[in-house]
């Protein structure tokens, strides 16, 4: 099939190439010229394992091109797919003008039957508005589709190519039948919705997967209190397979360009309709305060924290990934700057995207691990890269001035402690003072 993907942010790129992969003939559109640029020069503009070579091999396959000629593409396309961002307007709500802008642009551009897909998460009715937007500005026939997408960043390429479903939301038995043969060589597992359910689909998973994080996270802090384990409590937890697993790793809050502004928007699309989601309202405000943990922790073992040295490792919301939108270091360093702390800050790939939004001149990013911690009071690990699990704890002993090591991913084991001189704090684990674990408080009845 011919396709068009409007917007080349982590959606469009990952969905084009992989369709690609498979077979189609894809354009990606894209408004900046300087982005197009680089795609076109075999150059890719984020980190995500796995994509650039999938790019370079599908292009040169003549399977996969690039332009900022959002017309020709569309007129040269059976189906257009929207991946334009939906950032957060201030008041929470989704902000839907690139895919206005986007809606009109297509309508202009057609020139025969299309099929309009929106794989943007976009607020319930959106789907609609595109289809009245079209509408005006086009005498053609067209169909449209709500087909949400559920990649994370890191694994994007792997979860578009095996995906657990695929949602198509359609009024339209064409759109059906062609979507669904373009996704059947995914999975089988394909839910055909109406389009304002396909719509609710996205932010309801993505609202449950937050609420799980919050969940565990505030298990994690009573945990601490009651001098529990919440690894061995999740463990335990996510046996049952009505529960599961996954999304129950305790640590410093969700981050990222997707849960925090997709559980914002969700609140306000119910509020929109006089319902006050109560539980998701609560699932933001834990999610807002975890962060504030590490700097607790600290304040717990340095005291007073002006004057201090703090070593950060890891910047972005995730390992993986150079994207920091959204990532929680950004209010832990600034928390720590504006008490006085100089910081000392190192991320493997993310530290450039990081660097440009945060700059200050007590702020010092370093050039690897090993820098960022030589001489501080304290480390706070807060995205688990591997390469900080697997540094040496010996090494990382004589580099640090003070062996206080606040560990917000809960990497390391109390094996691994044992013998060392650390004062460690992790989340939601007894703290352990040179390997060995402190007293918990005495519990009253
Ligand atoms: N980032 C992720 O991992 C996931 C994102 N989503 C959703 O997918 C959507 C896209 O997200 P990202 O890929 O992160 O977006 P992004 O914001 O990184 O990129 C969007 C791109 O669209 C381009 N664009 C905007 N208007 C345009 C127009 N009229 N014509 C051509 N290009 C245009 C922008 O220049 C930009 O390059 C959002 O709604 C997001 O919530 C869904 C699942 C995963
Ligand atoms: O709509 C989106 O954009 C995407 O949002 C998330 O994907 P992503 O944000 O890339 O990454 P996740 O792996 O979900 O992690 C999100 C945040 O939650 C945190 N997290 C995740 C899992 C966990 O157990 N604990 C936890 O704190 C991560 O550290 C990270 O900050 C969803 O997992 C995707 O299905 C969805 O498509």
């Amino acid at each position: 099939m011919k396709l068009a993907v409007i917007g080349t942010g982590y959606v469009g790129l990952v969905s084009g190439v992989c369709f690609a992969e498979l077979g189609n003939d894809v354009i990606c559109v894209d408004k900046l010229e300087d982005k197009i640029a680089k795609l076109q020069a075999g150059e890719v503009p984020i980190y995500e394992p796995g994509l650039k070579e999938l790019i370079a091999s599908n292009a040169a396959a003549g399977r996969l091109r690039f332009t900022t000629d959002l017309p020709s593409a569309v007129r040269a396309a059976d189906i257009v797919i929207l991946a334009v961002g939906t950032p957060s307007l201030p008041s929470g709500e989704a902000n839907l003008s690139f895919i206005k802008q986007a809606a009109k642009e297509i309508g202009e551009s057609l020139d025969g039957y299309k099929i309009i897909v929106t794989k943007s998460t976009v607020p319930v009715g959106t789907n609609e508005k595109v289809g009245a937007i079209v509408s005006e500005h086009t005498i053609h026939s067209f169909d449209i589709a709500s087909v949400p997408e559920f990649l994370r960043e890191g694994s994007a390429i792997a979860d578009t190519l095996n995906p657990d479903r695929i949602v198509i939301g359609t009024d339209s038995g064409i759109a059906r039948e062609r979507l669904s043969a373009l996704h059947r060589p995914l999975t089988d597992n394909i839910l055909l919705t109406d389009i304002r359910s396909a719509e609710m689909i996205k932010y309801a998973s993505n609202a449950f997967l937050a609420t799980k994080i919050s969940f565990i996270n505030e298990i994690a802090n009573i945990c601490e209190k009651v001098g529990a384990d919440v690894t061995r409590v999740a463990e335990g937890m996510g046996h049952d397979r009505r529960i599961g697993s996954s999304f129950l790793k305790a640590g410093i809050g969700y981050g990222g360009s997707c849960f925090p502004k997709d559980t914002e928007a969700l609140i306000q699309i119910a509020g929109h309709v006089d319902y006050e989601f109560k539980l998701l309202k609560s699932v933001v405000e834990v999610n807002r305060d975890q962060r504030f943990g590490v700097i607790r922790k600290l304040e717990a073992t340095l005291g007073e924290l002006a004057g201090k040295t703090v070593a950060v490792w890891g910047l972005a919301f995730k390992p993986e990934t150079d994207d920091v939108r959204d990532a929680p270091a950004f209010e832990i360093i600034q928390t720590l700057v504006d008490s006085g702390v100089r910081v000392r800050a190192y991320d493997p790939v993310a530290q450039d995207n990081f660097s440009r939004q945060l700059d200050h001149p007590r702020v010092d990013y370093c050039a690897s691990a090993e820098e960022a911690a030589a001489g501080a009071d304290a480390l706070c690990l807060l995205t688990e890269w591997k390469e900080f699990r697997e540094f040496p704890l010996a090494r990382l002993e004589t580099l640090l001035r003070r062996p206080v090591l606040i560990d917000g991913r809960n990497q390391f084991t109390e094996e691994e402690l044992a013998g060392t001189s650390f004062v460690y704090y992790s989340v939601g684990r007894p703290n352990l003072s040179k390997g060995v674990r402190e007293q918990s408080p005495a519990l009253q009845f």
